[in-house]
């Protein structure tokens, strides 16, 4: 495929009197592995069932896989595959029953059906357990199996939301490995939404979403440095003589934190062992924090995404 894999222009989405999107821009190449985030509220469904067809844009454009979400909606269905938070699967079939029903419904034709159902539970883990009803499986198996079931119909685009809520951190990972292995294989492109910031960390790049735009949009390390500085904290055998260095050889203001001193720097890394070298005073321990993600949340969204996920009588699931 040539151009980008979702491309979205002015895309505008109103309620009777709430704008829930207002008017965003954004592109995904072919390929790259996209997270959504934002608080509660932000617009992202709406946004994402725009893309999907499943809500009709108030303005803008929006294409899937080079297909216009308005003008050619069954060529953009074709052309996604998606895993909703509630399961959808059918607790009383097999692995392999499920998976042929959905085969079905995408009128995919039954050998190349059966040869892909087979690879694609193998490259899941799930072939030893084809045969057995999915009401056997756990959590992560579950999910594993909607993830395959959403690719069948061998689309370019592949839309999660929130494709671990609710899993256990082990599973969380297994379910990542799994998704990186798919796009070696298929060479698909991922959207995902989560409130994780570690599942964003696996992102190519990431958008927060707040109040129906764009807040920021970029690759996890890109805007992290965007956000601030590395903080080092170090403990010294004389801490006046050692802030009196760090002022006069690197041109640094250290401040006094607890038994330690602290101060930022661009790339902490780098610094680190020129920092060792040249202080003059030695260093008995250092630590070292980089601006997370959270950080990047929280600067452009004024709220933390914990606090975002969980609103009053919500529960994180
Ligand atoms: N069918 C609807 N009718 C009226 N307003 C709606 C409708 N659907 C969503 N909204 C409003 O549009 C805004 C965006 O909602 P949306 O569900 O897209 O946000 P979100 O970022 O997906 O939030 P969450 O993380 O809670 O799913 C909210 O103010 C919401 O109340």
């Amino acid at each position: 495929m040539t151009g980008p894999a979702i491309a979205v222009e002015r895309l505008t989405k109103r309620y009777g009197d709430v704008e829930a999107v207002r008017g965003i821009d954004f592109e995904v190449a072919d390929g790259e592995v996209f997270g959504f985030l934002g608080p509660n509220g932000a617009g992202k469904s709406t946004t994402i069932n725009m893309l999907c067809t499943l809500l009709t844009p108030t303005s803008g454009r929006a294409s899937v896989a080079g297909h216009d979400v308005v003008a050619r909606r069954d060529r953009v269905r074709r052309s996604l595959g998606l895993v909703f938070q509630e399961s959808t699967l059918d607790g009383y079939l097999t692995a392999v029953q499920n998976l042929r029903f959905h085969a079905d419904l995408y009128g995919v034709p039954r050998a190349a059906a059966t040869e892909r159902i087979g690879s694609l539970l193998e490259l899941a883990g799930l072939w030893e357990r084809r045969d057995d009803l999915v009401s056997t499986f756990s959590g992560g198996m579950r999910r594993r199996l909607e993830i395959v079931r959403g690719l069948l119909h061998t689309p370019r685009v592949l839309f999660l939301d929130e494709p671990t809520i609710g899993l256990d951190p082990q599973t969380r990972a297994a379910i990542w490995d799994h998704v990186h292995e798919l796009r070696l294989r298929e060479r698909i492109t991922v959207f995902l939404t989560t409130h994780y910031m570690q599942e964003a960390e696996h992102c190519d790049r990431v958008a927060i979403m707040d109040h129906g735009a764009i807040a920021v949009i970029g690759a996890p390390d890109a805007l992290k440095s965007a956000v601030g500085e590395d903080r080092l904290w170090i403990r010294t055998a004389d801490d006046g003589a050692a802030e009196a260095a760090l002022r006069e050889r690197f041109g640094l203001e250290a401040a006094r934190q607890g038994d330690a001193l602290t101060f930022t720097v661009p790339e902490g890394e780098s610094f680190l062992p020129r920092l060792i070298a040249g202080l003059g005073v030695p260093i008995s321990s250092v630590q070292f924090a980089r601006p997370t993600l959270e950080d990047v949340f929280l600067a452009h969204t004024g709220t933390t995404i914990r606090d975002a996920a969980t609103p009053a009588g919500a529960t994180a699931g």
